[in-house]
């Protein structure tokens, strides 16, 4: 997936902006940011997974690109849908059996390639502002393949702590979703990642996400959370990033 990652980021900048490759899903650096503190080191294909599997999806040429990704968004998918139904089952023994997350397929959870090109400005953590900024994600479960370089970062009590590249290993992020399900006992972690001076990184990962309409609920009442729908979260993530160059979160949705 690295070497075939690596081919599809040296294509011509013309070429990765192009509406036709990847459904037009390039970006980079934080197209939404508004201030320097927001700018992040890296470009991405924000790509959603029923493009992946659509014969019209334009890979650029790079045929074994669309038999990888496709193979490794299936593993991911897997994965992370198992892994959503054990830890609701733990919490909730009612939700074997049932779907769970409900909402959840090919056309609302979508695959992120990313590259961080190597940054002189910033070596060894030197000025913060290249980083890709601190976060959380907005899904219910994040699976996540590094490569070999290094440089993400999660807060763990009150500091960062490196997550430290195991060859073959994957990581798995609790989202906000699974956070607000759970009435906080998975906590989504906040991570970042660091630039790197001398060394590109590259990584992929799944987002496992509902379809906008969708409850989010929790799993047993009284709950801190009002309920609320995917869509109305990702445009309230939206709206905040904007006005105030800051992701607010759940705590907008407390009771
Ligand atoms: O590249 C990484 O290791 C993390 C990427 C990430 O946090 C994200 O895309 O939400
Ligand atoms: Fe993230």
């Amino acid at each position: 997936m690295r070497r075939e990652q690596a081919r599809l980021f040296r294509l011509p900048f013309e070429a990765k902006a192009s509406p036709g490759l990847l459904g037009g899903s390039y970006r980079w650096g934080t197209p939404t940011a508004t201030s320097p503190r927001q700018l992040s080191w890296s470009e991405a294909f924000h790509v959603p997974l029923a493009a992946v599997s659509g014969d019209a999806c334009d890979f650029g040429g790079l045929t074994t690109l669309r038999d990888v990704t496709w193979e490794v968004a299936g593993a991911m998918s897997k994965l992370a849908g198992t892994l959503a139904r054990v830890l609701a089952e733990a919490l909730r023994p009612a939700t074997a059996g049932e779907s769970f997350p409900e909402g959840c397929d090919e056309t609302t959870c979508f695959l992120l390639l990313n590259r961080y090109p190597p940054c002189p400005v910033s070596p060894d953590g030197g000025s913060a502002a290249f980083d890709l900024v601190p976060h959380t994600d907005s899904d219910f479960l994040t699976v996540l393949c590094q490569d070999h370089v290094g440089g993400l970062q999660l807060m763990k009590g009150a500091g960062w702590v490196a997550v430290k590249p195991i060859p073959g290993a994957l990581i798995v992020n609790v989202g906000d979703l699974f956070q607000a399900w759970s009435n906080n006992r998975y906590k989504s972690v906040e991570h970042k990642v660091m630039t790197n001076a001398t060394t590109e990184r590259y990584s992929v990962a799944y987002f496992l996400c509902p379809s906008y309409d969708s409850p989010i609920g929790a799993c047993e009442e009284p709950s801190p959370y009002r309920t609320f729908t995917f869509g109305e979260y990702r445009r309230r993530v939206q709206e905040d990033v904007k006005r105030t160059g800051k992701k607010i979160g759940l705590p907008n949705f407390l009771v």
